[in-house]
């Protein structure tokens, strides 16, 4: 199923991301987390691409993996470290799987390449028309309600966000955010662009102290007093300060709810007792069908 058909629904939907396996690790291991986070029926799930080390050859397979879990899956593809043939390559292969959902997205800049390599990817919004062309697809993008972190300014990212919803994205995804003040203002700024498509909210549960650092390094982003000071006090005990994690997540959710946000995407990242828990917080909220 595409997800601009399910986010078109007027009802809260909760939706789950994980990562691939990397190169030596258990398919099968990964297969089985997936599985798991299946069973809480999110309203999707999405697997990165090569992100944190985990190979990019594998998102497809988990991808095919998801969606036999009778969960719509949302494969991820980054384009500015791939040649355009291997870009190609992976589409073919979503589509003879069947694979209908894709968020288009450039990826990370390599910091051992030089960059920009001559006759490769830029921009997201490349990939976005290629994909467009190549196929029905679902397409979807990143955006920042921080601003991203190679932005001139706000108003330069947004110019970029309109465009590649212009090319064919029919949804956004937000990058994690600590503070909803943050996505509400953004909303507005998006709006008044022109830009009208979902945006669904991401939300990070932190859950251990190392995933701070990982988080202000994949965002650039400031973490709110707030949250720095759960850190402070739980960071050094591995067991409150997930609970602490899991309940910052389910309160910005709630608020996110309750302020009338649709959609909520956790990135759950490969934690299925995380992801679990904050669905349990939120039983009477996201009630979903009985099997
Ligand atoms: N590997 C994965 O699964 C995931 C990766 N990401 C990360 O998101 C980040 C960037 O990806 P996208 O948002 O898809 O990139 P993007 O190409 O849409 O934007 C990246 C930067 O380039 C600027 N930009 C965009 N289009 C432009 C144009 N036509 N001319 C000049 N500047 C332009 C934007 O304002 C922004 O600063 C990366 O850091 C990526 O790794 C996010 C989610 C998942
Ligand atoms: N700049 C950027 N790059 C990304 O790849 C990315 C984003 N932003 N934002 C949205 C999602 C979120 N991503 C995430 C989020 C958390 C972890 C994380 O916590 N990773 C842990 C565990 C990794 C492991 O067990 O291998 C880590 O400590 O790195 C990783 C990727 C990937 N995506």
């Amino acid at each position: 199923m595409k997800v601009s058909e399910i986010l078109k629904k007027n009802e809260v939907t909760i939706s789950c991301e994980i990562f691939p396996p990397k190169q030596g690790a258990q398919l099968q291991n990964y297969k089985a987390i997936a599985a798991e986070i299946a069973k809480l029926k999110p309203a999707y799930i999405s697997c990165t691409y090569g992100a944190t080390g985990g190979t990019s050859d594998y998102t497809v397979e988990i991808a095919d993996a998801i969606n036999s879990y009778g969960v719509p899956a949302i494969a991820h593809l980054t384009c500015v470290s791939s040649t355009r043939e291997k870009v190609h390559t992976v589409i073919h292969e979503l589509k003879e799987r069947g694979i209908e959902n894709i968020l288009a997205l450039r990826g990370d800049i390599p910091t051992n390449t030089d960059f920009p390599l001559p006759d490769q990817y830029h921009h997201a919004i490349e990939l976005i028309r290629e994909i467009k062309e190549a196929g029905d697809f679902c397409i979807g993008g990143a955006c920042y309600p921080e601003g991203h972190p190679e932005a001139a300014n706000m108003n330069e990212d947004l110019d970029h966000l309109k465009e590649k919803v212009d090319a064919g994205c029919e949804y956004l995804t937000t990058q994690m955010f600590f503070d909803n003040n943050i996505y509400y203002r953004f909303l507005y700024k998006a709006l008044a662009k022109g830009i009208d498509v979902p945006v669904t909210a991401g939300i990070m549960p932190v859950t251990n102290a190392a995933q701070v650092k990982r988080t202000i390094s994949l965002t650039g982003n400031l973490v709110p007093a707030k949250f720095l000071s759960i850190v402070d006090r739980f960071g050094d005990n591995p067991a409150a300060m997930k609970q602490a994690g899991i309940a910052y997540a389910t309160e910005q959710i709630i608020d996110l709810i309750a302020n009338g946000v649709n959609h909520i995407h956790i990135y759950s990242m490969n934690k299925p007792d995380v992801a679990a828990a904050i669905m349990n917080n939120l039983s009477q909220i996201y009630v979903r069908e009985q099997a």
